[in-house]
């Protein structure tokens, strides 16, 4: 079956016929004065087989309310091109990204503990290590345990200089990541993969959400986006703008609309449309934690019933949040059982040690972390690339 996004006549026909259904409420709104509506649908077969499937999706969901939409992003102001083209592919390696963007938490660690060390291997530059890595945010207990470790190898070894040093400090941050499974867990049978998406607001949920929209949809692999964020509008909106960007499909409601049912919907229409993946977006306020725990626990039960043990919950942290930002985490650990970390704005901290922290603290993998605000700054998390990357200068 032809991805419905690629082809913006079928999608205007879609949207028609879909205003028909409900009524003239919710895709009616976006498109009625437009005259690109009147256009002819290419494959009208295919159209009617949609319409039914948005009224079974609506049935079986038992949410028939007029404000329900199955919708995507807006077509009149979408180039062709940016529809029917993937993204273009990212013009640095990963390595070379990396190597740019950890810059910052390069120039504390790195650079310090040659300094420190450069003058012989002391007691004042063991103290001034602690302090680094403590600053760099590895995390108190995890800086006393690799510091000691640190002195007895390098006695043992008999470690004289800097380069010395800083090659066990690798062996021991390398050591401390472990080398769990960071794949993203994928659908083995027929139907689509589902990857649940939490994280406080501002994280970079939303951005990561579309970042893994390119990268899977530049792989041919075909994505709808479920807004299951309905506490703000410009939530869905935002992830709009993403779909658009990465050629995507979006299903949305409006503002207040159960999140469980946007992402139930977003399920079913990702499974009549055989896509490969389905990426759910949800909010993150904290403000009531009971409130979220039950909602996000909800999207989840509901997703599962569908499509059984779902393949990813992710859980997006801000690495400019050091503590702070982990202990927001295990709000969301106890509402919902977490597969793995997305860790963002990497790029924004001087505190790369974060990462070592977050694994160690909440006890799961890193899977993926963001590197800047643009398309393809998001990698998979790789610990060799990454702790070779906090000292590649020297
Ligand atoms: N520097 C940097 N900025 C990022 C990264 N990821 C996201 N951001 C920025 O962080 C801000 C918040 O990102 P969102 O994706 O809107 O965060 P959210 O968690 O979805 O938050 P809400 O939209 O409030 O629900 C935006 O300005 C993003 O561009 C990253 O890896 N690096």
């Amino acid at each position: 079956m032809e991805f419905l996004f690629e082809s913006p006549e079928l999608l205007i026909a879609l949207v028609v016929g879909a205003a028909g259904l409900v009524g003239g409420v919710g895709l009616a709104r976006r498109r009625s004065d437009e005259t690109d509506t009147t256009a002819p649908p290419q494959d009208a077969t295919d159209v009617a087989t949609r319409e039914m499937s948005i009224e079974e999706i609506r049935e079986v969901s038992g949410d028939t309310g007029s404000t329900d939409v199955l919708d995507l992003p807006e077509v009149p102001d979408t180039p062709a091109e940016l529809l029917e083209e993937p993204p273009p592919a990212p013009t640095l390696t990963p390595r070379e990204r990396f190597r740019q963007r950890l810059s910052r938490t390069r120039n504390v660690l790195g650079a310090s503990v040659a300094d420190l060390f450069g003058r012989g291997i002391t007691d004042e530059a063991w103290d001034g290590l602690e302090e680094a890595l403590i600053s760099a945010d590895v995390g108190v207990t995890a800086t006393l345990e690799i510091v000691e470790d640190l002195k007895r190898r390098s006695r043992e070894e008999g470690v004289v200089t800097a380069e010395g040093v800083v090659a066990l400090l690798k062996q021991e941050l390398r050591d401390a990541l472990g080398s769990t499974d960071r794949s993203l867990g994928r659908a083995d049978d027929e139907g689509p993969t589902v990857w649940l998406v939490t994280g406080v607001n501002g994280t970079g949920k939303t951005t990561t959400i579309g970042k893994l929209a390119a990268v899977e949809q530049r792989e041919q692999r075909q994505v709808v986006l479920a807004a299951a964020d309905t506490f703000r509008a410009a939530a869905a909106e935002q992830l709009g703008i993403w779909a658009e960007r990465t050629g995507a499909a979006l299903v949305r409601k409006d503002e207040g609309a159960d999140p469980a049912s946007v992402a139930f919907e977003g399920y079913a229409a990702a499974n009549e449309r055989e896509a490969d993946l389905l990426i759910v977006d949800t909010a993150g306020r904290l403000h009531n934690k009971r409130e979220l725990m039950d909602e996000l626990g909800k999207v989840k039960r509901v997703l599962e019933k569908q499509a059984g043990p779902l393949e990813e919950t992710l859980l997006v942290l801000d690495a400019t949040t050091g503590q702070n930002g982990i202990s927001q985490a295990r709000a969301f650990l106890e509402a919902v059982e977490v597969t793995g970390i997305a860790l963002t704005k990497l790029d924004g901290s001087s505190k790369g040690g974060i990462v070592v922290a977050v694994q160690r603290e909440l006890g799961l993998p890193v899977k993926l972390v963001g590197l800047g605000e643009e398309i393809d700054d998001l990698a998979p998390f790789d610990p060799d690339l990454f702790v070779d990357g906090l000292f590649e200068q020297l």
